[in-house]
């Protein structure tokens, strides 16, 4: 076995003489062969050696015995051990997460802070060939990333270091059988015996059908990670220039251009969307599955030019012709409004104001100001209608010939932006902007005062 292992170490360069290792060990046999392995090469390699155990305090007295035990394995062999409890419980229901996602996420951030502490080169991982079948086979049944069918990765940054897995060369039972010729007598953990877990149930009754099959199982398994990762990392630096080259980063969203984004191969669009996802969620919902990934790439390619798409997370996918939106910004309330104004009339107004609109006989000199404007009716084309801003619109000012940008006039009379949405513009029939009550008047506004008959529009608070 201690040939395998080796050989395993060299093939992926996973040990550099005169380095500092951390050996995560929970005290069961495999974390705890792998500290034996490294503890009996620690001469050889001129290792420094770190044993770290994390007490999840999910089994009260039971694994505050499994810390001492590692304790006193590490003691009795001279190597420097670091242990911490950390109240997993109490994580999990802060951040509102499952069991073993809590302890892994706590257990993550203890070896990060060592790896820092001690400058170390290396964090080692007890996971074994049988772990890497279990992975690959439950993350293919369940569904998973194209990275995630990959399996367990050999070696990956971790810290400033990495993380290795030297024991994915062998098996379990290479493990007990070390164990036994070392005299090593591992805590024995119950909740590995249950079938309440999935990794539990596959590795009770699909795993020994398969190694009747093939008792090299693991090696098999192994390769073909070793093989899919390689493809994997290649194919993801093809989509990430591909990806650039159809999508504009914004600070929380990303907008896709739909047209280029189909031309690309069906492998890269996958991953160009995976790469879009890990850019967009900080951390990536475990609620987010294979399926979304597929929804959203048929989603895309509809010949429905609109339509929107929710993703974990508040992740809001909106499409519009050949441009789609990938958002967490929450949408703006539609508050726009056309009314047509009849005369006479009292037009109540969603900003909690009024049109008052009057028939005059006569001019009505008294009337002036923002708040009132006067109508010549063979001038203007009816009906008049209220409505509120929209891009583009500009007017002709009272007493000028150019036209002003009503965006310009709400910008100098500092309106607030969210007043702007609601502000009433009054128009014609044609769509002649006549007056922004309270800012500004056309050259429409009458100034004929000899006429027989008027039409006065007044702005007013309700
Ligand atoms: N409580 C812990 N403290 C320190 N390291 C841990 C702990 N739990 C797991 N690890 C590390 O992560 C590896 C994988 O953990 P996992 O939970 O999948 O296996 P395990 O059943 O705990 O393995 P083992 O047989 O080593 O107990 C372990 O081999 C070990 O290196």
């Amino acid at each position: 076995m201690i040939a395998e292992v080796c050989e395993f170490i060299k093939k992926h360069e996973l040990l550099t003489p005169d380095s500092t290792v951390i050996v995560g060990v929970s005290g069961g046999p495999d974390s705890l062969a792998l500290l034996h392995f490294f503890w009996s090469i620690r001469q050889k390699w001129n290792i420094t050696l770190i044993a770290a155990h994390v007490d999840h305090m999910f089994r009260g007295k039971q694994s505050e015995e499994d810390m001492n035990f590692v304790k006193h394995f590490c003691q009795t062999r001279g190597i420097i051990c670091e242990a911490a409890q950390i109240d997993v419980p109490a994580f999990q229901r802060q951040h509102k997460l499952g069991v073993q996602e809590a302890a892994r996420q706590c257990r993550y951030r203890f070896f990060g802070e060592l790896m820092e502490k001690y400058k170390a080169d290396y964090l080692a991982l007890g996971h074994h060939g049988d772990d890497q079948v279990e992975t690959i086979l439950m993350r293919l049944v369940r569904g998973s990333t194209s990275k995630g069918y990959a399996g367990i990765p050999v070696k990956r940054p971790f810290h400033g270091g990495y993380i290795i897995r030297p024991f994915l060369a062998i098996s379990r039972a290479h493990i007990d059988a070390y164990c036994e010729k070392h005299q090593i007598t591992p805590r024995h953990d119950a909740s590995n015996d249950k079938d309440d877990y999935t990794r539990n149930r596959f590795r009770h009754h699909v795993i020994p059908f398969l190694k009747k099959e093939n008792p090299r199982l693991h090696e098999r398994f192994q390769s073909y990670s070793e093989m899919a990762i390689e493809d994997e990392l290649f194919l993801e630096e093809l989509a990430e220039d591909a990806i650039k080259k159809v999508i504009k980063k914004q600070e929380d969203a990303i907008a896709l251009k739909i047209k280029p984004f189909q031309a690309m191969p069906k492998p890269l669009q996958r991953r160009g969307i995976q790469l879009i996802l890990n850019y967009l969620y900080k951390e990536i919902p475990s609620s987010l599955s294979s399926v979304h990934i597929h929804n959203l790439l048929a989603f895309l390619s509809r010949s429905h030019p609109s339509g929107r798409l929710d993703l974990p997370h508040g992740l809001k996918v909106v499409r519009s012709y050949d441009c789609c939106l990938l958002t967490f910004r929450k949408e703006k309330e539609d508050v726009s409004y056309a009314f047509k104004l009849d005369i006479p009339a009292v037009l109540p107004l969603p900003n909690n104001h009024v049109i008052i609109s009057e028939n005059w006989e006569h001019y009505p000199k008294e009337l002036r100001g923002n708040d009132v404007f006067i109508i010549d009716p063979e001038a203007v084309r009816f009906p008049l209608r209220v409505r509120t801003r929209r891009a583009g619109d500009r007017m002709t000012l009272k007493g000028t010939k150019g036209t002003k940008k009503i965006k310009e006039i709400f910008i100098e009379a500092k309106i607030p932006l969210s007043e702007r949405e609601r502000w009433p513009i009054v128009e014609d029939g044609e769509g002649n902007i006549l007056w922004v009550p309270k800012l500004k008047k056309s050259n429409f506004e009458a100034t004929d005062v000899t006429k027989a008959h008027y039409i006065v529009l007044h702005y007013k608070e309700q």
